[in-house]
């Protein structure tokens, strides 16, 4: 795995084009493509579920798919994204009733698990799900929409994660999504960041590939200071 990974948030994408645009991210240098599913029940939206997921599969695209649910009940979608071919399933422990087990099911369904925090959750559910996860992802905006402005208070939250990271030994990666922009990327990268979504700066623009370009030489620079 690379050691770090830029996710375009295919919510900013052309729905009416979605497997050429999905493609077009990933042929500009996107790493992952980031599947937001969202319920109108735990967020107030209402994007796409498994057979949007498989459509892409079937259309072509073959880089890795990190579906961040937004819903709840959690459990249900699980097999179903497995099984449409999802490679990361990210969840909001909050919206799950055992956390252990979810974690349990989507590792079972052959894909990698992670858990999702909120501006406003606190980092608790890490104490006993450190070992178990292979994701922390924290989200720097309240989550529902592309398109918002990134929540300063973020970093330090990503430095506290990047510190419990280093220290545990795991092999566990630190993903930030929402209003991460060519402009910020390089302090949430030194903050710890090793995984970046990014949607409206990446789908806004008419040239995606000097986007990333420009996000990967602000993170390069960047990390050497961290890792
Ligand atoms: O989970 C999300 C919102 O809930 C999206 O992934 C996120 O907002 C990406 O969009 P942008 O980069 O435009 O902020
Ligand atoms: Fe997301």
């Amino acid at each position: 795995m690379k050691n770090y990974l830029i996710a375009p948030s295919i919510l900013s994408a052309d729905f009416a084009r979605l497997g050429e645009d999905t493609a077009k991210a990933i042929a500009a240098g996107g790493d992952v493509v980031h599947f937001d599913v969202m319920d109108n029940h735990y967020v107030p939206n209402l994007t796409m579920g498994p057979m949007v997921l498989k459509a892409l599969r079937d259309y072509g695209i073959t880089a890795p798919i990190d579906v961040h649910l937004m819903v709840k009940p959690v459990d249900a979608l699980i097999p179903e994204f497995a099984k449409a071919g999802a490679s990361f399933i990210t969840f909001h422990p909050e919206a799950s009733e055992h956390v252990d087990r979810t974690v349990q099911l989507i590792k079972e369904h052959g894909c990698k698990a992670g858990l999702v925090f909120n501006p406003a959750t606190p980092l608790t559910y890490l104490d006993y799900m450190l070992d178990k996860v292979d994701i922390v992802l924290l989200m720097s905006v309240n989550p529902g929409f592309g398109g918002q402005s990134f929540i300063p208070s973020t970093l330090n939250k990503l430095r506290e994660v990047r510190k419990r990271i280093d220290q545990s030994g795991y092999d566990v990666r630190l993903e930030v999504d929402g209003g991460v922009k060519v402009d910020n990327i390089a302090e949430i990268a030194a903050a710890g960041a090793d995984m970046f979504v990014a949607g409206s700066a990446i789908f806004n623009q008419p040239d995606y590939r000097t986007v990333i370009a420009e996000m990967r030489r602000e993170v390069e620079k960047a990390h050497g200071s961290f890792h």
